[in-house]
């Protein structure tokens, strides 16, 4: 088993709160066991650009509480075809570096699978706040963004109960309803719309009318964006419901933003670590996750191959707490 002397790390995808973080983990890791540590900018794009540079203990000080990605992100069409993944793996063998960090989402871990086939020892950290990865029950950044969700609900409530309104709040999450149940959930809303369950808006219209009946004075609905547009829901109900009161407010990258929650930064120093310590022990082409509670790596073939669990019982518990 070659030994790993040299290995690199990038962000890529969306950036996500906990990936300055996690970067920091690979980084500290890195040195701690007597490696050298390359940063590449911009993700894959940074990498066919050669953008490529060598990185210190000082290099991570003061990210470990910050939002957003120091080494920058990118998506990078020239990277999903063979010659693109081709270059990107030959200027890796330029410099000597024989293992790969990839902190990225789903998409990130395809370009990660593709340079493993091409010789490279490839680690992938899920680094997305849509928690759309499968075999770990947590993308970093997930946390932070349901968190930004409920700080938003808390306050749309505020105006809503003032005008007996209802909400409709569309979230982020790509084709995963994650983060609208999860922040559905802690925010008590009373109507959860995720791409995994099918919903008939006249149920949802009787429902509205069903809670001020029982003399709510307000009621949230939040829209995972894999279900549609929050706007044209509300339109929908105004044309079938006139009665309803509804107002749409689309939260879209401030779910990105801010400081990553103390969860978030220690599922990333963690994973970070995790995908250090995986590659020093000759692992390679796999997805570092976490599941209750135990570190876990699995085949990024399999990762990207499974769709995520939607939890179910989870769903149906938002919806019976919130009559
Ligand atoms: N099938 C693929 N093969 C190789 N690289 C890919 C593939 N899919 C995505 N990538 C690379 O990963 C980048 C990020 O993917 P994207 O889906 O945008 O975000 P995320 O990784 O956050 O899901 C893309 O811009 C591209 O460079
Ligand atoms: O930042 P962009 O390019 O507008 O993309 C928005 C998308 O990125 C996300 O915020 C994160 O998705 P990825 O992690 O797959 O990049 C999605 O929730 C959203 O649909
Ligand atoms: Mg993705």
């Amino acid at each position: 088993m070659a030994e790993v002397k040299k290995i690199a790390v990038l962000t890529s995808g969306g950036d996500s709160q906990g990936m300055n973080a996690a970067l920091r983990a690979v980084v500290r890791s890195g040195l701690y066991y007597g490696l050298e540590v390359y940063g590449i900018q911009r993700g894959y794009q940074g990498l066919l650009e050669n953008d490529i540079t060598q990185m210190d203990l000082r290099s991570v000080g003061d990210i470990i509480q910050r939002g957003g990605t120091i080494l920058r992100s990118a998506r990078c069409e020239e990277f999903k075809t063979p010659e693109g993944q081709q270059k990107g793996a030959d200027i890796l063998n330029q410099h000597g570096i024989d293992g790969l960090v990839v902190i990225g989402g789903d998409g990130s871990y395809h370009g990660a699978n593709k340079l493993s086939k091409l010789g490279i020892k490839t680690m992938g950290l899920p680094g997305t706040i849509d928690n759309d990865i499968s075999f770990t029950d947590y993308t970093i950044g997930f946390d932070t963004a349901v968190s930004v969700v409920v700080d938003a609900v808390n306050k749309l409530r505020d105006t809503m109960s003032s005008h007996a309104r209802s909400s409709v709040v569309e979230v982020m999450g790509r084709h995963c309803g994650d983060i609208a149940l999860h922040a559905g959930l802690a925010s008590g809303a009373e109507t959860i719309l995720v791409p995994e369950v099918e919903y008939n808006l006249d149920e949802v219209a009787a429902r509205l009318r069903e809670n001020f009946a029982k003399g709510k004075r307000h009621s949230i609905i939040i829209v995972a964006e894999g279900v549609g547009r929050g706007e044209d829901i509300v339109c929908d109900l105004k044309e079938c419901h006139a009665s309803i009161d509804a107002r749409v407010t689309v939260l879209g990258h401030i779910q990105r933003g801010g400081a990553p929650t103390p969860f978030d930064r220690n599922l990333a120093s963690r994973l970070g670590d995790f995908a250090v310590r995986s590659l020093i022990n000759g692992e390679s082409d796999k997805g570092c996750g976490i599941i209750k509670g135990e570190l876990v790596l699995t085949d990024i073939d399999k990762v990207v191959n499974t769709k995520k669990e939607f939890d179910r019982d989870l769903y149906d518990l938002a919806l019976r707490l919130s009559q």
